[in-house]
């Protein structure tokens, strides 16, 4: 989800670049927050010339635009995993249409394992920095020709996640009763589909890594890139499984299941955050 603010980036014109005028409004299914959006317009991925479609069961696939308590916000339902089938850079081609509308904000979320022992199925994540997996074999979202209009050819990555932001969310948290279930940590993205195996944990532990999940850090990747202002948090969906005697195996249905579940307090967790934006922005 992101917050639309004035400044389109120079030199680019989306109407002209994603023929936007031919897309037609739409509404059908959307998750919680983007269906309480006031006034809202809908735009199914399959409706925007080159916008890629997405494939996985419980991934909504439109653009949501709306006022989320009164602030103009635009949400994806649905984003796109290397997984499934696209090139890295597609996967991340959203965030380049957000900053093209003129959004300097983003707020990414996702479902994530826990492998920090100490994190409970439901708790939320914010997220301080992330280890980029997918990056260290060259699937980094910048590959190739570098576009200036968005940024340079070697962005600093290294503070990718608003420190003030994290400190104001902490703060938000605790007063909406849920600081219990709030905790800041290292993301990591990997290739998936496969859940990790055991050995892989074990690695990754080591690492300094306290959730595990199949997304963001090449949407942050873009967004940095661009010079938007990134606030992300994981809802830990299930815990990792880093031994070879326990019962349950990893599973999506988990992961959907605790997403349904904490659907309320991360509708509100998000909405206040957004509030927070615009007063102090
Ligand atoms: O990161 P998001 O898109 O929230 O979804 C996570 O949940 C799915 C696995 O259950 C994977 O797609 C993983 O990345
Ligand atoms: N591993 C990887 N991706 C995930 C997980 C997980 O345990 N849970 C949700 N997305």
């Amino acid at each position: 989800m992101a917050l639309i603010s004035k400044g389109r980036i120079k030199g680019l014109d989306l109407k002209k670049e994603f023929r936007i005028r031919s897309m037609k409004p739409y509404s059908s299914f959307a998750s919680p927050l983007a269906e309480s959006l006031a006034d809202k317009e809908c735009f199914p991925y399959d409706s925007v010339p080159n916008f890629p479609v997405s494939t996985v069961p419980g991934h909504r696939g439109q653009l949501v635009f709306g006022l989320l308590d009164g602030v103009p916000v635009m949400c994806m339902q649905g984003r796109f995993h290397y997984y499934e089938g696209y090139p890295i850079c597609k996967c991340a081609m959203p965030i380049r249409v957000m900053k093209m509308v003129g959004i300097n904000y983003l707020i990414a979320t996702n479902a994530a394992g826990g492998l920090n022992e100490k994190y409970k199925v439901g708790d939320i994540m914010i997220i301080k920095d992330h280890v980029n997996f997918l990056g260290f074999a060259g699937v980094n979202p910048l590959r190739g020709p570098n576009d200036e209009r968005f940024g340079p050819r070697f962005p600093a990555v290294s503070r990718a996640y608003d420190a003030k932001l994290r400190a104001a969310a902490m703060r938000i948290g605790k007063e909406m009763g849920i600081g219990h279930q709030i905790q800041e940590g290292v993301y990591t993205c990997l290739g998936g589909p496969s859940f990790e195996t055991v050995a892989e944990l074990a690695a990754m532990k080591i690492l300094g890594i306290d959730a595990v999940g199949m997304s963001t850090t090449y949407e942050v990747i873009v967004a940095c890139h661009s010079g938007m202002t990134v606030f992300a948090f994981s809802l830990i969906t299930n815990k990792c499984v880093t031994t070879y005697d326990e019962e349950v195996m990893p599973n999506h249905e988990e992961v959907i299941q605790t997403g349904k579940e904490n659907e309320e307090v991360l509708k509100a967790f998000v909405s206040r955050i957004v509030q927070h934006i615009t007063q102090n922005s």
